[in-house]
């Protein structure tokens, strides 16, 4: 993928060195943007082998809604580091994607959904709390018939709760997203604080244009754009190596997927395809924590 290889290039040649607090110091650049178009194939990076696997199951993680890693850590190890013995995280992004907590005392005019609301539900301890993944689904098939919905241009899922994120151990990196509708096109704009090229950039990449593509799909669009804004779009030293050697490989034809036809809340991990996926060979690269 052209863009993403233009990204690295960028970086390498403008980016300043930056210490940080994982010890391995980074080459960074402040807000880099990219964007891809969905129609010409699935943006899955080529000049490395891609774990889809371990990717297909953190989306799936993320609509789970869990606050915890103990069934995602069965699947796959990317998010051990950050968890406890027990599979207990300090933030998860499904949780705020799907059950992002709702305040009951508010003060005089202000207005907050309440249990009367189809995306609000009470959970076991009390606490109320909105699916954000919900009111998008069900905004962007009401505004197929009705193309000025009030919430045309408020479809924004937001993964940062200050309270939450001021002291956890790893605040959401990509922690907001919006949807936008052209035509018959559906586009997403993801923001990410802090972007690891090397690691985690494939893998958000992928991540939000395979969500895309699904809830495209589920409400009767077609997949748009991608587009993203990094605004700490980092290397990490150790990764130099490894990025120079993606930049001497030649990108392939990108994949496709396929998604089975069934409600989007019915989605398992099986009923997504990866298909005609070719790469070049695996460049290890070590997660910094
Ligand atoms: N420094 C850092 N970079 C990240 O990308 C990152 C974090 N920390 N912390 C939280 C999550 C976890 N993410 C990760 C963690 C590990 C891999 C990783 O090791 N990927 C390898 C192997 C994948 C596998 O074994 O399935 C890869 O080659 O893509 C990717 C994303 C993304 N995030
Ligand atoms: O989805 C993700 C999650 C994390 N990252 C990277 C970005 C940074 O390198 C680290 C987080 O460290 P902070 O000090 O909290 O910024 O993880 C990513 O690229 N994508």
């Amino acid at each position: 993928m052209k863009q993403y290889l233009d990204m690295v290039k960028y970086v390498l040649e403008n980016g300043i060195k930056k210490e940080n607090r994982t010890g391995v110091d980074t080459i960074s650049n402040f807000a880099y943007f990219y964007r891809v178009d969905l129609s010409e194939g699935y943006p899955l990076l080529t000049t490395k082998k891609m774990y889809f696997n371990s990717m297909l199951k953190e989306l799936f993680w993320y609509l789970s809604g869990e606050e915890h890693i103990k069934n995602l850590r069965k699947d796959t190890k990317i998010w051990d580091a950050w968890a406890d013995e027990e599979g207990r995280l300090e933030t998860a992004y499904g949780r705020f994607w799907r059950r992002y907590p709702v305040p009951e005392t508010h003060l005089d005019g202000e207005v907050f959904a309440d249990e009367s609301s189809k995306w609000v539900t009470r959970e076991s301890n009390g606490q109320l709390v909105f699916d954000q993944i919900g009111y998008v689904i069900d905004t962007l098939k009401e505004m197929k018939t009705n193309p000025n919905h009030k919430n045309g241009r408020r479809l924004i899922v937001l993964a940062w709760n200050p309270g939450n994120a001021a002291i956890s151990k790893l605040p959401p990196c990509h922690y907001t997203f919006a949807f936008n509708v052209l035509g018959n096109k559906l586009n997403c704009h993801l923001t990410q604080r802090s972007g690891d090229i090397a690691l985690g950039i494939p893998f958000n990449l992928a991540c939000y244009s395979l969500l895309t593509m699904m809830i495209a799909k589920e409400c009767g669009y077609e997949p748009g754009e991608f587009a993203h804004t990094i605004i700490d779009a980092h290397i990490y030293e150790n990764h130099i190596e490894g990025l120079k050697e993606q930049l001497k490989r030649e990108p392939l034809k990108l994949s496709k997927i396929e998604i089975a036809d069934k409600p989007f809340d019915e989605l398992t991990f099986d009923d997504v395809k990866l298909v005609d996926y070719v790469s070049h060979p695996l460049i290890k690269f070590e997660v910094a924590v």
